[in-house]
């Protein structure tokens, strides 16, 4: 399968470069970046360490369309919707890691996915999608006198809150209560709050240096406290299943999947 790489000299841009460049199913048929950022001109793995690969990072989105079968897409909100119009348009695969999206957001990424497939998770990885499952049966299992808070820490330049693994796992709580998360989601708390509303699915995030993702799911009862955690070390998880999910999308109807759908992991 040829794919492109969008956002090629960001942190995740980087991480996929690579995970392309560790298998012999797939290839990097195009990397590309904003107009007028630094990185473009630069050959794409000799950027990432990897060495010369003849793929330079260009600011050309159409070409890299033409040119492969799917996008994988770590950029920003805005981008990525352009991403899918164009997408849709020419009916490629897109794979979905940005996180950050606003309901406008939404609104078009179901709209694209009417003709292209859609793979979009806030966490490619597999951990944390098994974490999410057993939030959910968790969720199931537990009364809702216990109180749900979901925890999460990023390095210093994240620039999105709650991350979308946050939001993610928070869904799958409020589905495994059989509660709609809007109508529940508690996304800070400052001053004189309150005491907290009966089947609240808080939120907290804390931000600095380089930490990759850490989650916890904290179920808290009267008199016990149960906590669910995934740690990533490192870039390579979420990569690794982007490109995964791009092999599992390619030849698949159009549609708006998530990564339970390509792990399988629904019991
Ligand atoms: N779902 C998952 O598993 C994961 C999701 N993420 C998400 O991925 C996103 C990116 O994270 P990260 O790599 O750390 O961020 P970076 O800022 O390092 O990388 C994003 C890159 O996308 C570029 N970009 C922005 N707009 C465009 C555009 N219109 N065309 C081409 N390139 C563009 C940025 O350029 P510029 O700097 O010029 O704006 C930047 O180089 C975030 O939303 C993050 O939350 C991250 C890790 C895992
Ligand atoms: O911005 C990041 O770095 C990450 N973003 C994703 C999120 O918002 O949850 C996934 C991962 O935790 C890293």
């Amino acid at each position: 399968m040829r794919l492109a790489v969008a956002g090629a000299g960001g942190r995740m841009g980087a991480a996929l470069i690579r995970a392309i460049a560790e298998r012999d199913d797939v290839v990097l048929a195009a990397a590309f970046e904003r107009e007028g950022a630094d990185a473009i001109g630069a050959d794409s793995g000799e950027r990432t360490g990897l060495g010369r690969n003849g793929v330079p990072i260009t600011d050309d989105l159409d070409e890299a369309i033409a040119t492969s079968d799917g996008l994988l897409d770590f950029t920003a909100p805005d981008a990525t919707t352009g991403f899918a119009g164009a997408l849709a348009e020419a009916g490629r695969v897109h794979v979905i890691g940005t996180t950050g999206f606003e309901t406008q957001h939404e609104d078009a990424l179901q709209t694209a996915a009417q003709r292209a497939t859609i793979v979009k998770s806030g966490n490619m990885s597999l951990g944390v999608n098994l974490l999410a499952e057993l939030v959910r049966q968790a969720a199931k299992a537990l009364p809702e006198s216990f109180d749900i808070e979901v925890l999460e820490m990023h390095h210093r330049h994240k620039v999105d809150a709650p991350s979308g693994t946050a939001l993610l796992l928070g869904e799958a709580a409020a589905e495994g209560r059989g509660i709609v998360l809007a109508d529940h989601a508690v996304r800070g708390r400052d001053g004189q709050t309150g005491p907290r509303p009966d089947g609240a699915i808080g939120f907290a995030t804390l931000r600095g240096g380089s930490v990759v993702g850490d989650h916890s799911v904290i179920m808290a009862g009267a008199g016990e406290r149960i906590t669910l955690s995934h740690h990533a070390e490192d870039r390579a998880i979420f990569a690794r299943g982007a490109v995964a999910a791009a092999l599992w999308a390619h030849g698949r109807p159009p549609g708006l999947y998530s990564m339970i759908d390509v792990l399988g992991l629904r019991s």
